[in-house]
């Protein structure tokens, strides 16, 4: 089987701590670490393309060359004269992950400021992931041309797959923040949320209780990440958990959530066995939480 699978958000220049206080530079972005990981575990009959804007500007230029190195399309990327791409920095506390950011004149916030380059991209996939992230980082009119184009890309029978990754830093409100992440999952085929993110954000006090909220904007797939206590997917219906892998030790959790989705995607695509897949992507995401930084090499990840 084969397709097309594209990627709709922000990769930045990424610091992570390399021991005795020296960083590390990578490259990394919710949107991009799922095309990676979805790029790691796909059958090659598949396409992953990647849908951003960046710069003209050396880390651009390099950061194009990562992406192509690690398999991941490149021609739909816009470049805008005298931009950069965004900064931002992994800080840890016993392996739990925060950042801070310098991404606020990223190149990336123009990503869909030309709508028929937008529609012409989703018009050509058959599977469209975008996030929270995605719609946080555009200006208002841009996020309502997004959701335009995921909502026409749903009704044509496209397989929509949002991560609605709450960051409150970077919405201007909390109630801009809940309206566009529902009208994200609103126009999803499969919304792949983090319960902890959920229950702190929207005040979801159950599993069940983020499962039927999203199901009830229209999702008709959840697929709930729970850390170490495991996944649990609603598709069509059906109901099943699937448990965390066991971690000796968490050396970074960044990337956890992306990782699970990409290698889940990889596989459901291939086998359209939800639980499979789910058990698949348990097994990446623990492997990618025992390295530092977001993108952890394929012969890491035990593949
Ligand atoms: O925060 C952002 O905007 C980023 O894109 C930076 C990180 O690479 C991802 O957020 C990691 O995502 P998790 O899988 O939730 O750990």
């Amino acid at each position: 089987m084969n397709g097309r699978f594209l990627s709709i958000g922000e990769c930045m220049v990424e610091l992570s701590q390399a021991g005795g206080g020296l960083l590390r530079k990578g490259f990394a972005g919710d949107t991009l670490n799922t095309a990676w990981y979805a790029r790691a575990c796909m059958q090659p009959a598949w396409s992953v393309d990647y849908f951003t804007a960046l710069g003209d500007d050396a880390m651009s230029d390099e950061m194009i060359a990562f992406f192509e190195e690690a398999g991941i399309g490149t021609k739909l990327i816009r470049r805008i004269k005298g931009k950069a791409p965004g900064l931002y920095m992994i800080n840890l506390r016993n392996g739990e992950r925060s950042f801070s950011y310098w991404r606020d004149n990223s190149a990336a916030r123009q990503l869909a400021a030309d709508p028929d380059l937008l529609r012409e991209a989703i018009e050509g996939s058959d599977v469209i992931y975008f996030s929270g992230i995605t719609l946080a980082i555009l200006p208002r009119e841009d996020a309502d041309t997004l959701l335009a184009e995921t909502r026409r890309a749903k009704a044509a029978g496209k397989f929509v797959v949002f991560d609605p990754n709450i960051r409150p830093r970077l919405w201007a409100s909390y109630d801009v923040m809940h309206t566009t992440i529902s009208e994200g999952a609103r126009s999803s085929s499969l919304v792949m949320p983090s319960f902890d993110d959920e229950a702190l954000h929207f005040g979801d006090d159950s599993i069940d209780a983020t499962i039927h909220r999203y199901r009830a904007l229209g999702a008709p797939n959840v697929l709930i990440k729970n850390g170490a206590d495991g996944a649990t997917l609603n598709f069509a219906g059906q109901q099943n958990f699937v448990p965390a892998e066991n971690v000796d030790e968490v050396v970074d959790t960044t990337s956890a959530g992306d990782s699970f989705n990409g290698a889940f995607l990889a596989k459901y695509l291939e086998t359209k066995d939800a639980v499979a897949s789910a058990c698949f992507a348990v097994k990446v995401a623990a492997r990618v939480v025992s390295e530092h930084g977001a993108l952890v090499a394929r012969d890491k990840l035990g593949l």
